[in-house]
């Protein structure tokens, strides 16, 4: 499928934002202008005007025939995810998402009946979200559809939590199972590669539930709240790019070694399911796949029951899937078959990388 190769520049996507930003700017001049935490993480915070909040401040962008093409996601799908996929970010740090600028570069195919159903589909997230839209921008693009979204939000000063925050001895847990949204994009575009009676044979066994984990994600906000007010979170990140992706985050930025285990692995029913009857291992998709939007973060153990009891009240399910040690900075994963453990590869989806999953 799609690839980025180039002969000036071997980076992969997080190597180039290094590459742009780093040494930039100095950090007592980050510091002076508010800045609590940069790039690097989920969302910048920002200090509050003397209040006891600080701000959070995220932007995804989605492009047409990267994160969607017309067999895999309907026009309001598309605006749904848009904001989703930010208000997630927001959720990664703990905070309460507010506010939601919105640009898009509209290409000609993309008439005004397209991009009116775009803005319902992401005004139910931002009315499902409290998120006010305040803004944005717009052109013309020759070809595919841009849709980039600002999110900002506020956490309690203090409570942001980073990816920076995992030690050794603290569990390492996620918010939900992961693995559906990849399920789903690959029932989506087989459809899509299909024609006549085969296409409307796959069609008729779609897997819903796979389906709608791809097409409208469930940003964690209230999982994030709780951890960020009860200071429960250690470290934490948002499943865009895939469980590993994001393990190997928090492992770099917090300089600890996060074991996960193959059996803990939440898969869910349909997933299992649907990876057996195609020929995938559930397993790779919940590591590799992304776009779950779930929270993958690290705790200390003794937070755990009460971490589990208080997310179960708001019908949030905890699974751990491993804990922190400390050692060399990387992720390693615990086989389910033969209890080894073997360095797990930083694979996910990464923007200008051969490793990323093609489903
Ligand atoms: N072009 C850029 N210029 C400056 N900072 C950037 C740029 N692209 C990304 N960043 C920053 O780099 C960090 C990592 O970005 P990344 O997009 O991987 O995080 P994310 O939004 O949590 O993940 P995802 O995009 O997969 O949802 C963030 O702090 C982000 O603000
Ligand atoms: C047509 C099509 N092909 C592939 C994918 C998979 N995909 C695209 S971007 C991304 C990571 C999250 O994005 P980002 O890192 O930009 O936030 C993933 C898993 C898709 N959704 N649609
Ligand atoms: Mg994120
Ligand atoms: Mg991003
Ligand atoms: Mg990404």
């Amino acid at each position: 499928m799609r690839k980025w190769g180039s002969a000036v520049s071997s980076l992969d996507e997080f190597g180039r934002i290094r590459l742009w930003t780093e040494g930039r700017q100095k950090a007592d001049f980050l510091s002076r202008a508010g800045v609590v935490c940069g790039i690097g993480d989920d969302a910048a915070v920002v200090a509050g005007e003397g209040s006891g909040s600080e701000w959070l401040v995220a932007a995804d962008a989605m492009v047409e025939q990267v994160h969607f093409l017309d067999e895999t996601m309907g026009e309001a799908d598309v605006g749904f995810k848009a904001l989703a996929a930010n208000v997630s970010d927001i959720a990664a740090m703990g905070g309460e998402p507010k506010f939601a600028l919105v640009s898009v570069c509209v290409p000609p195919a993309w008439n005004e009946e397209r991009m009116r159903r775009l803005y319902d589909g992401l005004y139910e997230c931002a009315e499902r979200y409290g998120v006010a839209v305040i803004g944005g921008d717009t052109t013309s693009a020759p070809r595919d559809l841009v849709v980039a979204v600002t999110a900002i939000g506020t956490v309690e000063a203090g409570r942001a939590i980073r990816r920076s925050g995992a030690r050794s001895g603290q569990i390492v847990f996620l918010t939900g199972p992961t693995g559906l949204s990849a399920a789903g994009l690959h029932a989506l575009q087989r459809i899509g590669a299909a024609e006549g009676a085969e296409r409307a044979r796959l069609a008729d066994l779609l897997p819903q539930r796979l389906v709608q984990a791809h097409r409208r994600p469930v940003p964690s906000v209230k999982a994030g709240r709780i951890l960020a007010q009860m200071g429960w979170g250690a470290s934490l990140n948002d499943v865009s790019d895939g469980v590993a992706s994001e393990a190997w985050e928090i492992a770099e930025a917090s300089q600890v070694k996060l074991v996960l285990k193959e059996k803990l692995l939440p898969l869910s029913g349909e997933l299992t399911a649907y990876a057996g009857d195609n020929g995938l291992r559930a397993a790779d998709l919940a590591l590799f796949g992304g776009e779950d939007y779930v929270l993958l973060g690290t705790a200390d153990k003794s937070c755990e029951q009460e971490m589990r009891e208080r997310l179960r009240a708001e019908g949030i399910p905890l699974f751990v899937i491993g804990e922190v040690e400390a050692g060399q900075p990387g992720v390693e994963l615990e086989s389910a078959d033969t209890g080894l453990r073997r360095p797990l590869a930083k694979r996910g989806y990464n923007h200008f990388s051969e490793g990323t999953m093609q489903t």
